[in-house]
Order: C-alpha cells, then sequence, then structure tokens
C-alpha cells in the first residue's frame, strides 16, 4: 500500500467493522430461526386484551418488535383489508409475565436448571422476562467479572429476555468501587441473604452491609432485593438436624423456620429502610423483600414501613398461596422452601394481603436442583435441598388457585407483569400499550390440563415439579418476546433469540 493508501487505512478498518457490526445486527433482527411467524407487521386480535385501562375487544398491532397501535372494537371489514392477521377469538392477549426472581444456576451447576431448560420453560409458561438470582450458579454473581460469565454463559441459549440481579455480599458490601463496578456493568440491582443461603460463596449479610448496598444503589435508583430470615435459636435446629425427630415429616421441617425469623429479620430492615424515605440519606434506593411467607406479624411490619413513606415492596410465590402445612404429605420434599409453607390459616391471610394489594407482586422464586439432592427418594425434609421447582407453571398455578377468591385478569397483569416491570425498571415491558416491546402471552384461562407424565414440562428435571400430579386451569397458546413468537402450541422457535438485559 503507497503513503495516500495507509492514510486511508483507519478509514477502511472503520467502514469495515461498521459493516461487520450492522450485518451481525441485521441478520440478528431478521433471523427467520428466532420466530415461529414469518413477517414482522401483523396483527393480533381477541376479544379479550388486558390493557391497564381493563380488558377490551379489539386488535394490537406490532411492527418491529414493538407494539404500534392498540385498537378497541376491531371490525372484521377491517381485518380483509389489513393483510397479517392472526384471530385468538376469546384467547387472552395478556402482556408476558415478568418473572423477577428465578434461579437458572448457569454457568456452574447446569445439571440444577440452565438457561436453555429454564428459558424454554419460561416461554412455555408464558414467562417473557425473567431476572436471574445471583446465586446458585458458579460462581456467584458478585462482580463485574462474574457478570460477565453469567452473559457470555446465556448467549444463543435465552427464549426470552433475561436480567440479571448482582449479589450484595460482606466482601462486596464496604467496597464501593467494587459495588459500582457491578452495577456499572448491568446488573438490575443487588440481592442480599439475612440468612445462610445454602450457597458457599454466597454468605449473608448483615443490617449494616444492608445499608451500604442501599446507599450504593440510591444514585442508581435501582433495589436492593432481600431475602428476609434471621436465624434465632439456632442450636434446637440443628439438635433437629441431628435425627431427633422424624425427618420425613413437614412439621419436623417447619418448626426449624419458625415465623419469628422473618420477623426478626424485617424488624432490622426497617430500621434501614428509614433512609429510603422522601429526603433521607439513602433517598432513591429501594428495599424488595422476596417470598414473604408469614402473613402475620411480618406483614403488619410491612404495611407499617410503607404507611411511613418507606420505599418498600415485597411478593409471595405461588406455592405459598397453593398449599398449606397441613396437606403437605410426609417425605415430599419438593415442597421445601424457605421460608417454609405455613398452615392453612396464613395461607388465607396471604391471599387476602395480595388481592388488597398489600403483598406488591408475585415471582416464582424458580430454585430447582437434581432429584437427588432434593432427596425425592427417602423424603429426608432436613437434608433436601430447599427451593421450588414451578416456572413453566405460575400462570396456570395463580388463575386456578386464585378462582376461589375472584382473581381478574387486571390483577394477573398488576402482580405478574406491571408491578415487576417496575421494579426492574423495564419501562417498555409489562403492559400492553403503544410503544412497549411485544411481549406477549395468549391464554385460555377455560382449558383445564393435567399435569402429568404426557405433559411436556421444559424444566431441566420435571420429576420434582411442585405441581406434578396436580389438574390445573389456563392453557398457554402462544408467546412473544419483542414480537418473535417463541413458543406456540408446544413448539418452540428454532432458534434462542431471547436478549440479555443490561442496565444503562
Ligand atoms: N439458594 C436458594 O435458592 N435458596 C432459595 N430456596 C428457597 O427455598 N428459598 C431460597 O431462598
Ligand atoms: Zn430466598
Ligand atoms: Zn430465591
Amino acid at each position: 500500500m503507497d503513503i495516500v493508501g495507509w492514510k486511508f487505512f483507519p478509514l477502511v478498518v472503520g467502514l469495515v467493522s461498521f459493516l461487520l457490526f450492522y450485518m451481525k445486527t441485521v441478520s440478528k433482527l431478521s433471523n427467520a430461526e428466532c420466530s415461529l411467524l414469518s413477517h414482522d407487521h401483523y396483527w393480533i386480535i381477541s376479544k379479550r386484551i388486558v390493557t391497564p385501562t381493563g380488558v377490551i375487544s379489539g386488535a394490537v398491532e406490532i411492527y418491529g418488535g414493538n407494539i404500534v397501535s392498540v385498537v378497541k372494537n376491531y371490525h372484521q371489514q377491517a381485518k380483509s383489508s389489513r393483510g397479517n392477521v392472526i384471530d385468538y377469538g376469546d384467547a387472552v392477549v395478556m402482556p408476558g409475565l415478568i418473572d423477577v426472581h428465578a434461579h437458572l444456576d448457569e454457568p456452574g451447576r447446569t445439571e440444577w436448571e440452565g438457561f436453555l431448560s429454564g428459558t424454554k420453560a419460561a416461554a412455555a409458561g408464558g414467562v417473557t422476562t425473567l431476572i436471574d438470582m445471583p446465586l446458585n450458579s458458579f460462581p456467584s454473581t458478585v462482580s463485574e467479572e462474574t457478570l460477565k460469565l453469567k452473559v457470555n454463559a446465556a448467549e444463543e441459549k435465552i427464549y426470552v429476555d433475561v436480567g440479571f440481579w448482582g449479589g450484595l455480599v460482606p466482601e462486596n458490601a464496604y467496597n464501593r468501587s467494587a459495588l459500582e463496578g457491578l452495577l456499572n456493568a448491568g446488573v438490575l440491582g443487588l440481592k442480599s441473604f439475612m440468612c445462610p443461603s445454602g450457597i458457599n460463596d454466597f454468605p449473608m449479610t448483615n443490617a449494616s452491609h444492608i445499608k451500604e448496598g442501599l446507599h450504593a444503589l440510591a444514585k442508581y435508583k435501582r433495589p436492593l432485593l432481600v431475602h428476609a430470615e434471621k436465624e434465632l435459636d439456632a442450636e434446637s435446629y440443628s439438635e433437629t438436624r441431628d435425627g431427633v425427630s422424624d425427618a420425613r415429616s413437614y412439621s419436623t421441617y417447619l418448626s426449624t423456620r419458625p415465623p419469628s425469623w422473618e420477623v426478626a429479620a424485617i424488624r432490622e430492615l426497617l430500621e434501614v429502610t428509614k433512609d429510603t424515605r422522601y429526603g433521607g440519606s439513602a433517598e432513591g434506593s429501594h428495599l424488595h423483600i422476596v417470598h414473604l411467607s408469614d402473613a402475620r406479624a411480618s406483614l403488619d411490619l410491612i404495611k407499617g414501613a410503607k404507611i411511613s413513606g418507606d420505599s418498600i415492596s415485597v411478593e409471595t410465590c405461588p406455592h405459598y398461596l397453593a398449599f398449606s402445612a397441613e396437606e403437605i404429605q410426609n417425605g415430599d420434599t419438593r415442597l421445601k422452601c424457605s421460608p417454609p409453607i405455613r398452615d392453612a390459616d396464613n395461607k388465607e391471610k396471604l391471599w387476602d394481603a395480595v388481592m388488597n394489594g398489600h403483598i406488591d407482586m408475585l415471582s416464582s422464586d424458580h430454585s430447582p436442583t437434581t432429584p437427588a439432592l432434593k432427596h425425592l427418594e427417602d423424603g429426608d425434609f432436613l437434608r433436601a435441598w430447599g427451593g421450588v421447582s414451578s416456572l413453566q407453571y405460575v400462570l396456570p398455578v395463580t388463575w386456578s388457585y386464585g378462582q376461589k377468591y375472584g382473581v381478574t385478569l387486571n390483577q394477573l397483569a398488576s402482580w405478574w407483569c406491571e408491578s415487576p416491570a417496575q421494579l426492574a425498571g423495564q419501562g417498555l415491558k409489562g403492559v400492553i400499550k403503544t410503544g412497549n416491546h411485544a411481549d406477549i402471552v395468549v391464554w385460555e384461562p377455560e382449558t383445564e390440563f393435567e399435569l402429568d407424565e404426557n405433559h411436556t414440562a421444559h424444566h431441566r428435571h420435571p420429576s420434582i415439579s411442585a405441581y406434578m400430579g396436580k389438574r390445573l386451569t389456563g392453557k398457554v397458546l402462544a408467546t412473544y418476546v419483542r414480537g418473535n413468537l417463541v413458543f406456540k402450541d408446544g413448539k418452540h422457535a428454532p432458534a434462542a433469540c431471547g436478549v440479555p438485559i443490561l442496565a444503562k
């Protein structure tokens, strides 16, 4: 190359790299394998579209992955003139579910779940966005570097969009630059435990770590999620473990984690959440209590904090709403989780709190492991892994068990779509409205199905599913993620085109 050629060399390199980037992006967007539909401009019509202002009969117009219009009373005549129309009749068209609490366990423990099986299960269940927990994978997501490992592991394996919570642990809590590195790298918020997590590289935090975490989060306006149980009387816990009582009996396990553990943790948290109030030293941060089980004193404390102006929210999970301690059979370790599923009266109180908006949202806390570690064979509640496998079924479970309480479609959308989108800072998701991502689930609320071996479960280990053997109401027909039809009539799209969600 002569002198003039060299002069243009950087320009040529720039042009080539731009072209490569452009080709990669365009080929990604137009990748026919991403969707079971061949067009990217179409209308979905239905007599029951769940919008923030109520359930309407009409059409949702989708173009380039986004919702470009929502119209009421879409007539048959208009239908014929518009080309690509998918008529779902009276099946429900709702925003895709956003599960803010799932453990996908990859990298490091793909024998437990993994991005591929976990997000296939999500898509089959109408969940269009998952926020992955920072623990149960190995290593735990507690630094910029370990977040990169997560994002790399997810590449081309996710059928739905996946965001990530980062871990707040003693090692990074006082290291502001490490925490900011993790936040700048894109975690949507932080998560910590007030009791041992069961995972060696995810140690518990105390109130002072949590205070540091909230102060770091304030300028990012992102939340801290906390597993709120505090070990009291750990002595008697270990005595029970040593086989004094019947380890196959659920009540043995239940007595090891009383409601007072939740109360003690929440009391400590509320000392710190005062800082999140308007004008407080951590204003801008938010504290979210995960998987509340105790609907008595713990819930009262949370209600009080909300009244005082703390920036605080709380979730519970379908397994606390579907089951009660009284009905858990000896040895049925599928239902072991922490905090534990409590008595039937507590379950009624939980439903009451969900129906009245005192519990803000639902999440799966999908936390599977292998059948061996779940101790299905010997039914030992004290040795079994604590965690419920449920991801694919959260929509029909909430709907089926909610019938008795008169749950509405708009309530479902609030608990599973709108509020979780807000918590995770996903302003373009969770609601069917113009300008938002076309993340949609189409389902039949009246169709029942048997969850037995003839039903295709996509979880890595279907046998540990908490709902296996149940008859449920509410069948998912189709799932759209940013306009891609990723699941339809039991089949997934050929390629996994979900994207990692990184906060900016
Ligand atoms: N490590 C982990 O997933 N723990 C979860 N399991 C459970 O039942 N409660 C949890 O916090
Ligand atoms: Zn937890
Ligand atoms: Zn969890």
